[in-house]
């Protein structure tokens, strides 16, 4: 008797790596970025009443939103990349000690386009030169990056393309968001930061000058009102080379924006290949802006030994007026899809290859007042000047964490805090490679809570007022431990995804749950884990048990439900806000490339897309 599979042959759908049958709908099979846990899931749907073990803690009442890559259709490039998959939000709702799922796409431009071709149409990561004709001038950001709540609205965001809005209750998209026609830049970020004091939103964009996908060195920051809605602060400024701007840090006055030596290359991009390359010869660069009133060179830039930035813990002001500043940093090239240009780094050999990295936590200091160089570099031909402190900076502390995804109780942004959370590397603890073979998006295999010790949490003390006096603390470079750590191993056969601090109403920091979702890699599956955040050892309280596997995520947070309800009424019909207004015109780059098609004929700079 034939086996099922006997009756229709095996043949690939991509030939010399590019997808050549679109109407075979198969997934890549040869690529890592495809398997495990990242094997595509395409799941959208709702389940009512998960089934748990434990108790889930009864005070909590709102919900958990996620996001992962999750690609609709088999890429148009063999060997695509994670980050490229299409933003996909995953909603668990908790109240009264039960949880409900509900997963849905983010309706991009680029999903309306791909679903009425049935079949991809935009090529790879972030490089419109490898995209089908059918999609030039269409918004091609696949939005997977963060799910953030603002004013009633979701925002999916991905730090190449603007924000789209969804409903936070039905998972609706909305629609792109311009903020009402106030920011209308071809890119946006992944981390927007929401300041609890003041209930605005700071925001940023790099690449941020022409359409969005040609290596500008442009970085623009917002302020935005959390009553109103209305945009209060705008300055652009130059970046020294054009690298990745990731995580930010927002102190009461300050932000620091953290450039990563990865970097983009146009030509490379014309011929098809990469965005990014790991330059391991250039530094890592902050630059430090004002929050209010800052304009056009009013950034300072601090060179620091080349490293790779990951995600930020906290950033506030001492009382000397510096500026303290807390992310992980790894010492190698994280984006080992990103490898050396061998052209450009002679030496490297282009091959992108997975390291073994040791990512602990620093704390940087940063001087406003620091001296600095005028600097001249070129901008697209044109010279342009950057701000350059004259002294390189070295990390105040260095916090042996290995982690990544690090978080606060962002009731703490801004201030001096004590308590952080992160997704934790141990490679001392067992693992099952027979049973789940290599570790998917990276052997995050603990949750980790490191509590500041109180030498190490800069408060003004009793007198002290802001820039009279000296900091507490050590200025020099430091290694090791510098405080509590409260570590969760889940067992050889599962890794964690990024940890989401919730509050407990009037608590102190850190008060409160931590929750995450846990991967099983043996039965690819996941569940959601729920921790009492100042103690993560004990184990979870709840594990919330979901019927099938998501995929690999970026950034979640939680969204209490009072909050949800609020703006629910101000978003109604008659409601004093009104309903979500979503853009009314294309974006300027997109305008201005009609245009030249009208006029010159092509488009996109002059040049035939390569597919
Ligand atoms: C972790 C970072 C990161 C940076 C850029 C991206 O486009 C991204 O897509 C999912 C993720
Ligand atoms: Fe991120």
């Amino acid at each position: 008797m034939a086996h099922i599979f006997d009756l229709a042959p095996e043949v690939s759908n991509y030939k010399g790596g590019r997808l050549s049958s679109p109407d075979r709908v198969k997934f890549p099979t040869t690529s890592p970025h495809f398997q495990s846990m990242n094997k595509p899931s395409r799941f959208e749907g709702d389940v009512f009443d998960l089934e748990f073990s434990g108790t889930i803690p009864p005070d909590i009442d709102g919900t958990f939103f996620r996001i992962q890559p999750d690609h609709r259709f088999p890429p148009m490039f063999e060997d695509d990349i994670h980050f490229n998959g299409d933003g996909s939000v995953t909603a668990i709702r908790i109240s009264r000690g039960h949880a409900d799922f509900k997963q849905r796409y983010v309706q991009t431009e680029r999903y309306k386009a791909e679903t009425a071709a049935r079949r991809s149409l935009f090529g790879r990561y972030r490089n419109p030169w490898t995209d089908n004709e059918s999609v030039r001038g269409v918004i091609r950001t696949a939005s997977n990056t963060n799910i953030t709540f603002w004013r009633g609205m979701l925002l999916a965001t991905k730090e190449d393309g603007p924000p789209f809005a969804m409903d936070p209750v039905t998972l609706e998209t909305l629609g792109r968001y311009d903020f009402e026609g106030q920011i209308l830049s071809p890119t946006f970020c992944a981390h927007p930061k929401f300041d609890p004091v003041t209930g605005e939103m700071v925001c940023f964009a790099y690449e941020a000058g022409g359409n969005g996908a040609d290596c500008s060195l442009d970085v623009a920051v917002w302020t935005v009102d959390g009553n109103t809605g209305n945009k209060t602060e705008e300055a652009w400024y130059k970046a020294p080379f054009a690298g990745m701007i990731h995580d930010v840090g927002l102190s009461e006055n300050y932000v620091v924006l953290a450039l990563t030596p990865i970097k983009m290359d146009r030509e490379r991009m014309k011929r098809g290949g990469n965005k990014f390359a790991w330059d391991p010869n250039e530094d890592q660069w902050y630059g430090l802006v004002p929050r209010r009133g800052g304009k056009e060179g009013d950034i300072t830039w601090f060179r620091a030994d080349n490293a790779f930035h990951g995600h930020v813990a906290g950033c506030y002001e001492l009382p000397s007026g510096e500026v303290a500043f807390d992310l992980t940093v790894a010492d190698g090239n994280v984006f080992f899809f990103f490898p050396p240009d061998a052209e450009k780094t002679p030496g490297t050999d282009g091959v992108g290859k997975r390291n073994k990295l040791s990512s602990p936590t620093m704390r940087w200091i940063f001087n406003p007042n620091a001296k600095k160089t005028a600097t001249t570099i070129q901008d697209d031909g044109k010279d342009v000047i950057v701000q350059i402190a004259n002294e390189r900076v070295k990390p105040a502390l260095v916090w042996l964490t290995n982690g990544e995804f690090s978080r606060i109780d962002d009731r703490w942004v801004t201030k001096p805090y004590r308590h952080f959370w992160q997704a934790v590397v141990d490679p001392t603890r067992p693992y099952d490679f027979a049973k789940c073979g290599p570790p998917a998006g990276g052997l995050f295999n603990c949750l980790g809570h490191y509590t500041w010790s109180d030498d190490h949490v800069y408060e003004p003390v009793n007198g002290e007022e802001n820039g009279t006096t000296t900091s507490p603390g050590p200025r020099e470079t430091q290694n090791g431990k510098f405080g509590l750590e409260d570590v969760y191993f889940a067992g050889p056969t599962t890794t964690f995804q990024e940890p989401t601090f919730i509050p407990r109403s009037g608590g102190a920091e850190g008060e409160g749950y931590l929750i995450a979702l846990l991967n099983h890699l043996d039965q690819l599956r996941n569940d959601v884990v729920i921790f009492d955040a100042l103690h993560l050892a004990k184990g979870p309280l709840a594990v919330i048990h979901l019927p099938l596997k998501l995929k690999l995520g970026l950034h979640g947070n939680f969204v209490d439900h009072r909050d949800i309800d609020a703006w629910r009424e101000r978003r109604a019909e008659g409601g004093d806000v009104g309903p979500v207004q979503t853009a009314k015109e294309m974006l300027p780059w997109q305008k201005a490339f009609w245009a030249d098609l009208k006029t010159n004929g092509n488009g996109h700079e002059k040049e035939k897309m390569a597919v």
